[in-house]
């Protein structure tokens, strides 16, 4: 649906030259939710604006239904945006003009008949839930009011892809929770592909499918959210994922020598495992003991998982075995501390 093909962006030339972004290559599939993480000054707006060539790349291709959308003259190119919409983290809405009429200025813009716009603008409203607000300005209207009616706007010529710029980055946490929920609403009901760029791993989490972590201009890290949330391998990645939880993983891991051969190991569960008593099998099975130390069970999106540091009364062959066991039934299993 969309294919990023090794896209360089450079600002300023001689010694202030910055790279911005770095050999880019990135899929997005059609309707899922891909989400972009990264630092301040990682590249992600510069990112996410090439897409709908807001930005346009110093080099390198943007796919859009296998279409090269950076080689088309500029009346093709505005068609083309127009199925792409986008929303902004300070809303970017007109204040002298009303919710309704907000929502109504693409429509107005392209044109459409007035009685048209006028059943589109109506269900929208209703979409995003803001039927009592319609006559009022931005002004009058709370941070999540007003995304709504960036939403709305966004959506107003049927776009097949809504690109969120930080969208819920000026929001606190319960209305960032409601505007996730009606972007999960929206790409579920009408199939929209979504991307959105944040810095904040909650929000990958909560409705993203695939995530890709940007550092310094260039993707270190990509692929489902599950593989990279629970197996994060770069150290940016493991920041955010440290960002993202609730210090449970922080566990005392001391030995006691005094009590013997001890093995520490972390076991992530995902999917159906995580309600399946494995763990339990398994251990009767071997004749190990075990005390579980620190645990976790939670979701990603829909998928829940399990994370649990467990300590084996078993050290050396028998804890080896005990640990092939494990992950014979599908378990990921990383020792911490070896007694
Ligand atoms: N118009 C511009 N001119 C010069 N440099 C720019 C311009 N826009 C961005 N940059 C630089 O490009 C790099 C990437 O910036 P970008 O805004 O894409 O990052 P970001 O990850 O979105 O950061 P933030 O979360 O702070 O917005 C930064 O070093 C920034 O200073």
């Amino acid at each position: 649906m969309i294919e990023l093909r090794q896209i360089n962006k450079t600002y300023g030339s001689g010694a202030g030259v910055v790279q911005a972004l770095k050999d880019i290559d990135l899929t997005v599939r059609k309707a899922e939710i891909f989400g972009i993480i990264g630092h301040s000054g990682a590249g992600k707006s510069t990112l996410i604006r090439t897409i709908n060539l807001l930005e346009r790349p110093t080099s390198g291709q943007v796919m859009v239904d296998g279409t090269d959308i950076t080689s088309l003259p500029h009346h093709r190119l505005q068609e083309r945006r127009r199925s792409i919409g986008m929303i902004f983290q300070h809303f970017n809405l007109l204040s002298s003009l009303s919710v309704h009429d907000n929502i109504a200025f693409p429509l107005r813009l392209s044109k459409q008949p007035k009685a048209e716009t006028e059943r589109r603008v109506k269900e929208l409203i209703g979409l995003v839930g803001l039927e009592d607000h319609a006559d009022k300005h931005p002004a009058q209207l709370s941070g999540g009011q007003k995304q709504r009616v960036g939403i709305a706007r966004a959506l107003a010529t049927n776009p097949k892809v809504l690109l969120c710029d930080e969208a819920t980055s000026a929001l606190d946490p319960q209305t960032t929770q409601s505007i996730l929920a009606l972007l999960l609403e929206i790409n579920r009901k009408l199939h929209i592909t979504i991307v959105l760029i944040t810095h904040e791993m909650q929000v990958i989490r909560a409705i993203c499918d695939r995530v890709a972590v940007l550092d310094g201009g260039m993707i270190v890290e990509s692929g489902d959210v599950a593989s990279v949330f629970l197996k994060p391998q770069h150290r940016t990645t493991k920041d955010f994922v440290a960002q993202a939880s609730d210090g449970s993983e922080a566990y005392a891991g001391l030995i006691d020598k005094e009590r013997g051969k001890r093995t520490q190991v972390k076991i992530t569960f995902i999917g159906k495992q995580t309600y399946e008593p494995v763990l339990y099998e398994t251990m009767k099975e071997m004749n190990v003991p075990f005390a579980i130390l620190q645990g976790t069970i939670s979701r990603l999106k829909d998928t829940p998982y399990g994370q649990l540091i467990v300590e084996l009364h078993a050290a050396g062959e028998e804890a080896d075995r005990t640990l092939t066991a494990l992950r014979d039934q599908g378990l990921d299993v990383e020792v911490l501390t070896v007694g």
